[in-house]
């Protein structure tokens, strides 16, 4: 589904991503990890058009979209929940959510019931202030915007970075329900090794910008753990 070849990105002199090769197939849930600074929010910033790219190729169903303006992303279907939530704080949670609407493929401009269900606390706080919510609601929040323009591709920045562990958990089951009953495909930045072990099929490991090592879940030893994510 999202097919990335030969990435070179560069932050004025500084070499960020080298040569960087990644797949992410239809229907999995991809974990991308690896130690703070190794360039996991470059790459999807570089796949969010929020970045050049210096080389290389980024495919999505088979549209390069590297030649793309930025919204193209959404409205081909890629959702991106990114590091920091970058929620609204002065505007409410519903006019939060209906920000994602505008690039629905089906010009359905109504928020989807689902993400009510999904996240019930934003119905109970739909005219609330962005700012008013906890970091765990406008997290949930930052997901729900994401799902609203009903992506096929659903990319995450540490979703579970400094909340509360019962959140943490109810997101993970979040995660996995929507990319295992829905089959929405999921690549997902995340440090926190039990949290990626529930959700991810399968784990790339980034360091110093490049793909280090990639596999199944099970496959992710004591050994890479040592070598690339403990620090
Ligand atoms: N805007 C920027 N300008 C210059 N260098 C940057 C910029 N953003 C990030 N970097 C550098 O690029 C490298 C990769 O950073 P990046 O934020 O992508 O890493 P990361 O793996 O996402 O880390 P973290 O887990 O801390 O978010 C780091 O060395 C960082 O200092």
């Amino acid at each position: 589904m999202l097919k990335i070849d030969g990435l070179n990105q560069f932050y004025g002199q500084s070499h960020t991503l080298w040569d960087l090769s990644l797949e992410v197939h239809a229907g999995e849930c991809l974990c991308l990890m690896g130690r703070n600074g190794v360039g996991k929010t470059t790459l999807l910033n570089a796949i969010m058009g929020q970045l050049p790219l210096r080389s290389g190729s980024v495919l999505f169903d088979g549209t390069e979209l590297a030649a793309q303006r930025v919204e193209r992303r959404a409205e081909l279907g890629i959702g991106y929940v990114p590091q920091g939530r970058q929620i609204f704080p002065l505007l409410t949670v519903e006019e939060n959510l209906k920000i994602g609407l505008a690039a629905r493929r089906d010009k359905v401009r109504q928020i989807p019931e689902f993400i009510y269900e999904l996240f019930p606390v934003l119905k109970q706080m739909r005219q609330r202030r962005g700012g008013d919510l906890s970091g765990g609601q406008q997290q949930q929040l930052a997901i729900g915007r994401a799902l609203v323009l009903d992506p096929k591709l659903l990319i995450l920045d540490e979703p579970t970075e400094g909340i509360q562990p019962n959140v943490v958990a109810e997101i993970g089951d979040i995660i996995r329900r929507l990319n295992r009953e829905i089959g929405l495909t999921v690549l997902l930045v995340e440090q926190k090794l039990p949290f990626a072990r529930k959700v991810g099929d399968r784990f790339s490991l980034l360091d110093r910008g490049r793909v280090v090592a990639s596999g199944a879940m099970p496959q992710l030893d004591e050994q890479l753990i040592r070598t690339y994510l403990t620090v």
